[in-house]
């Protein structure tokens, strides 16, 4: 959960353009204890871009994002180790097994295969480590994908569009462990075209107000 310091990211005055056309202007945004931001908007406004600014992953932007008060470049490593990034695809390598998948997209923290089995578990693939992703419906490589949120111990999820694939069941149980993270003091930033109405705090940005024809 939340590292010793408290956790500030402060995005300001950031713009971003591809391929000649303006997907924002002038966005600012703070994320302290508790936030759970979803970023709305439609397709191509420029949701995954910005998560990825917010990330530290994409630097192809104008504006700052600084952490802790530091330019996010200065502190990434730092950065890193305490925020999930979660791109819209399940980011499994259908060669390996569940259980590896898990164990790679946890290596930074080196955690324990037990913790590891147990978080499968919890998505409902008891059973399934063994067995490699290829074998796995779209719906089970998100789970495998999605039991990170069990075991990283990362203040800031930043979050693409994770309920894809996600059956009912799946939904529920992803909304529950947001509520659950952010009722502890993570932070949570989404995207999602699917309503979070049962989550508390939820505060809905829409990308669109940032557009250059409504700045303008
Ligand atoms: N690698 C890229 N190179 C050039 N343009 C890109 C690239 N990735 C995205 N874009 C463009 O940037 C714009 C914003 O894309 P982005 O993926 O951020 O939108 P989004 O709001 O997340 O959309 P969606 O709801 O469909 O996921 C789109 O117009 C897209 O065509």
């Amino acid at each position: 959960m939340p590292s010793q310091a408290p956790f500030e990211l402060h995005a300001t005055g950031l713009c971003c353009e591809r391929d000649d056309r303006m997907l924002f202007q002038n966005f600012d945004l703070t994320v302290t204890t508790g936030a759970m931001v979803q970023l709305a908007g439609p397709n191509g406004a420029g949701k995954t871009t910005l998560l990825r600014i917010l990330a530290g992953l994409n630097h192809d932007f104008d504006g700052e994002v600084r952490f802790a008060g530091h330019e996010l470049s200065e502190v990434y490593s730092d950065y890193a180790q305490q925020r999930l990034y979660m791109g819209h695809l399940a980011a499994v390598k259908k060669s390996l097994t569940a259980l590896e998948n898990l164990r790679w997209l946890t290596a930074q923290w080196q955690l324990a295969d037990a913790d590891l089995i147990d978080a499968l578990e919890a998505v409902e693939l008891a059973g399934y480590e063994d067995t490699p992703c290829q074998q796995l419906s779209a719906g089970q490589q998100r789970r495998v994908s999605l039991a990170r949120l069990l075991v990283v111990p990362t203040p800031l999820w930043i979050l693409d569009e994770p309920f894809t694939a996600l059956d009912k069941q799946g939904v529920a149980w992803l909304e529950q462990r947001i509520c659950e993270h952010v009722s502890a003091g993570g932070m949570v930033i989404i995207t999602s075209h699917h309503a979070l109405h049962a989550v508390p705090g939820l505060r809905v940005i829409d990308l669109d107000q940032w557009a250059p024809e409504v700045c303008a």
